[in-house]
C-alpha cells in the first residue's frame, strides 16, 4: 500500500508542487485584486467627496446669488408700486417703435424714470413667464432720476433703457457665464460698451440669462435655469444671449447687447423674431466681456446690438462708434459710423443661398431666403446665386477644431468645478474620453447613426497636438479665408443673403443633438464677416407639411423631421453677410429689406 502511495505520491508530484504555487499565485493575485478594487473604491469615494464638496460649495454661492437677485426685484416692485403707473401705462410706452421712444424722451414727452418703470413693469411679466431676467439692477433708478434732472437731454441714447447679457462686467457686480463658482468674483469697472452707453444717457437696468458657458444655442444653466421661448415655452429662445431675446421678443427690452462667437446673437435673434448684429470683431470692444476661451485667438466673440425694431441696432451702432468708444478701448477700430455707405441709393450685386453644403436648412427657412431675395429684386438690386465654397469642411475642420483645440481643456476645466447641466455634459462628454475612445467611438457613431458628418464633427475635438500643429491649423484657417473672399469678389458680391440657421427654434434640449444646424451662422465667425439677423416670416402650415421631402437619411435629419412638428407661427429670420468692417453696408440691406416686406405686407 504505502508503495503504492509512494508511487501515486512520485506520480502525483508534479501536479502537487503546481497546485501549491497556483494557490499561492491565487492567493497574490487575490490581494492585487482586492488591493486594486480598494484603491478603485478609494478613488470613486474620494471623487465623490469632492464633488459633493464641489456641489456643496458653488450650490451655497448659487443661494446666496438667488436671494440677491431676489432682493434686488422686491426692492423693484416695491419702487413700482409707489410709482403707481398701471399695466395698461407701461405697455402703451413699451409699444413706442424705437425712433418715437427716442423723440419723446428728446423732447421731454417722457421722461428717463417713466421710460425705466414701464420696461422694469414689462420685464417682471416677462420673466414670470420665461425665467429670462437674471437681476434686476438697483442702480438704474438713480440712474434714471440723475437724467430728468439735466438741463440738456445726456445724449443720443438719454433715457433709452438696456437690457444686458449676463457676460458683461458690471463694477461691483458678478458675471458667471452660468458658472456657479464663478460667483462673487466682483469686478472693478463696468465693460468698455457699457461704460460708452451710459455716456450716451442709456440706463442699464437688468441683465439676462445664458448657458453654462455660452457655448450653448439654448440657454439653461444651475444659477438662473431655464429660459423658454416667447412665442412658444416647449421651445428654445436660442443662445447663448438667450435671455436676452426673449425678453426682447416679449417686448420688454427695446435694445439688448449680446456676444457672438457661434451664432450668439443672431441664432436667438432668428428663434424670438429680434433684429441682431455681429459687427466685426474690432468694431466693438469686447474688452470687460468674460469668455471661458482665453487665449484662443483665431475665432473670437464679437459683441453687438439686439433689438425689437431695426433701428434699435441702427442707431445704438451709429453712437457707440464715439470718440470716448475709441479712447477707452485702442484695438477697436476708430471708425465712426459712415452715413454715406448706409445711405446709398447704389444698386447692389447681393449673392443668396438657401443650402451651405453643410445642412439642408428646413423649407421655412429656404423659403425665408426667396422671400427675401425677391424683395431685394424688387427695390432693384441685382441677385446672385452664390455657393460657399467648402463649408463642408469648415465646421469641424476649422470651427469646432479651433474652439476645442485644447480638447476643450479651458472648458472643461471649469466645468469640474462646477455643477453641470444636463446639455452641457452631454456636449462635453467626448472631452472626458482618452483620444484613442473617442476615435474608436466617432467611428462607431458615424456607423450607426448613417453620418459621416457626425463622425468628422466628434474626430474634430481630438484637439491638436502641438504648437506646430496650431500654427499650422492657422495657416489653413487663413487658406480658407483667401478661398471664401476670392468666390466672393469672384461674382463681384456687395453682401450675401442666407438662413440663419438650418431650423427655427428647437425643442429644449435637442440643440446638442444637432449642432450641425448652426453651420449657417458659424461660417461667419470663422470669417469674422459682419452679419445680421432680420425676422423676414413665420413658419406656414406648408412648410410644416414640406418637411416630408426634407432628407431622412441620418439620425441628425430624423432627429430635425421631429423637433420642426408643431413649428407653426415661428419667427423665421434671415442672415445679411458683408465684408469686416463694411457694418453699413449690412445695415443698409437690413433697412431696405425691412422697409420693403413692410410695405408689401401693409400694400
Ligand atoms: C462647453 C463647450 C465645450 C466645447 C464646445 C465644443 C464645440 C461644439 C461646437 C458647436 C456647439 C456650439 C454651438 C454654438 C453656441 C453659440 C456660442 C456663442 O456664440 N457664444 C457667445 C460667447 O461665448 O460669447
Amino acid at each position: 500500500m504505502s508503495r503504492v502511495l509512494r508511487k501515486l505520491d512520485i506520480m502525483h508530484c508534479p501536479w502537487i508542487l503546481i497546485t501549491r504555487t497556483q494557490l499561492k499565485m491565487a492567493s497574490n493575485s487575490c490581494k492585487v485584486l482586492a488591493f486594486g478594487a480598494g484603491a478603485v473604491l478609494t478613488i470613486f469615494v474620494v471623487e465623490r467627496v469632492k464633488k459633493w464638496k464641489t456641489a456643496t460649495q458653488v450650490g451655497k454661492k448659487i443661494q446666496r446669488k438667488r436671494q440677491q437677485c431676489k432682493a434686488a426685484r422686491a426692492n423693484v416692485e416695491e419702487v413700482l408700486r409707489e410709482c403707481g403707473m398701471t399695466c395698461d401705462q407701461a405697455k402703451t410706452i413699451v409699444a413706442l417703435p424705437y425712433m418715437e421712444l427716442q423723440r419723446q424722451l428728446q423732447n421731454g414727452s417722457l421722461t428717463a424714470l417713466q421710460v425705466l418703470h414701464a420696461y422694469q413693469i414689462m420685464a417682471l411679466e416677462a420673466t414670470d413667464r420665461l425665467n429670462c431676467v437674471t437681476e434686476f439692477l438697483p442702480e438704474a433708478e438713480a440712474i434714471a432720476q440723475s437724467l430728468d434732472k439735466l438741463d440738456k437731454k445726456n445724449g443720443p441714447l438719454h433715457g433709452i433703457p438696456v437690457s444686458l447679457k449676463e457676460s458683461f462686467e458690471l463694477a461691483g457686480n458678478d458675471s458667471s457665464a452660468g458658472l456657479g463658482h464663478w460667483l462673487e468674483d466682483y469686478k472693478s469697472q463696468d465693460a468698455v460698451i457699457i461704460q460708452v452707453l451710459k455716456d450716451l444717457g442709456a440706463v442699464p437696468f437688468v441683465r439676462t440669462n445664458v448657458p453654462q458657458t455660452m457655448m450653448l444655442s439654448e440657454t439653461n444653466n444651475p444659477i438662473f435655469g431655464r429660459t423658454l421661448n416667447p412665442v412658444d415655452l416647449s421651445r428654445v429662445p436660442g443662445g447663448s444671449t438667450g435671455g436676452e431675446a426673449a425678453l426682447i421678443g416679449a417686448g420688454a427690452s427695446v435694445l439688448g447687447f449680446g456676444s457672438d462667437v457661434g451664432g450668439s446673437i443672431r441664432q436667438p435673434s432668428h428663434c424670438c423674431g429680434c433684429y441682431g448684429l455681429k459687427p466685426t470683431l474690432e468694431r466693438m470692444s469686447r474688452k470687460g466681456h468674460i469668455s471661458l476661451a482665453k487665449g484662443q485667438t483665431l475665432i473670437s466673440g464679437a459683441v453687438g446690438p439686439m433689438s425689437r425694431d431695426f433701428d434699435g441696432i441702427l442707431e445704438s451702432l451709429k453712437h457707440c462708434l464715439s470718440d470716448l468708444h475709441f479712447a477707452l478701448d485702442p484695438q477697436v477700430a476708430p471708425l465712426k459710423f459712415n452715413d454715406s455707405i448706409f445711405s446709398s441709393t447704389q444698386p447692389l450685386r447681393v449673392g443668396f443661398y438657401d443650402y451651405d453644403g453643410y445642412c439642408r436648412a428646413v423649407p421655412a427657412c429656404e423659403r425665408a431666403v426667396l422671400i427675401a431675395k425677391d424683395t431685394l429684386e424688387r427695390l432693384g438690386h441685382t441677385l446672385v446665386a452664390f455657393t460657399p465654397p467648402h463649408v463642408r469642411d469648415a465646421i469641424p475642420d476649422l470651427y469646432i477644431k479651433t474652439i476645442t483645440g485644447d480638447r476643450g481643456e479651458q472648458y472643461m476645466s471649469q466645468l469640474r468645478k462646477d455643477i453641470v447641466v444636463p446639455e452641457i455634459a452631454k456636449l462635453t462628454f467626448p472631452h472626458t474620453l482618452p483620444r484613442w475612445l473617442l476615435w474608436l467611438l466617432s467611428w462607431i457613431v458615424q456607423a450607426a447613426a448613417k453620418d459621416p458628418q457626425v463622425g468628422r464633427a466628434l474626430r474634430a475635438p481630438l484637439g491638436l497636438r502641438g504648437v506646430n500643429d496650431w500654427f499650422q491649423h492657422a495657416v489653413q484657417l487663413q487658406q480658407f479665408k483667401d478661398e471664401f473672399l476670392a468666390s466672393w469678389r469672384e461674382l463681384k458680391l456687395d453682401a450675401v443673403i442666407c438662413p440663419v440657421s438650418a431650423t427655427v427654434a428647437l425643442p429644449h434640449s435637442e440643440t446638442v443633438n444637432v449642432i450641425n444646424t448652426f453651420s449657417y451662422a458659424m461660417l461667419y465667425n470663422i470669417l469674422n464677416y459682419p452679419a445680421g439677423s432680420m425676422p423676414v416670416t413665420k413658419v406656414t402650415s406648408d412648410d410644416v407639411s414640406n418637411m416630408a421631402k426634407y432628407p431622412n437619411t441620418t439620425f441628425g435629419n430624423k432627429c430635425v423631421i421631429k423637433c420642426m412638428q408643431g413649428t407653426e407661427g415661428l419667427p423665421v429670420n434671415v442672415q445679411v453677410v458683408g465684408l469686416p468692417y463694411q457694418e453699413e453696408l449690412v445695415l443698409r440691406v437690413m433697412s431696405e429689406l425691412d422697409k420693403g416686406l413692410r410695405a408689401e405686407q401693409d400694400g
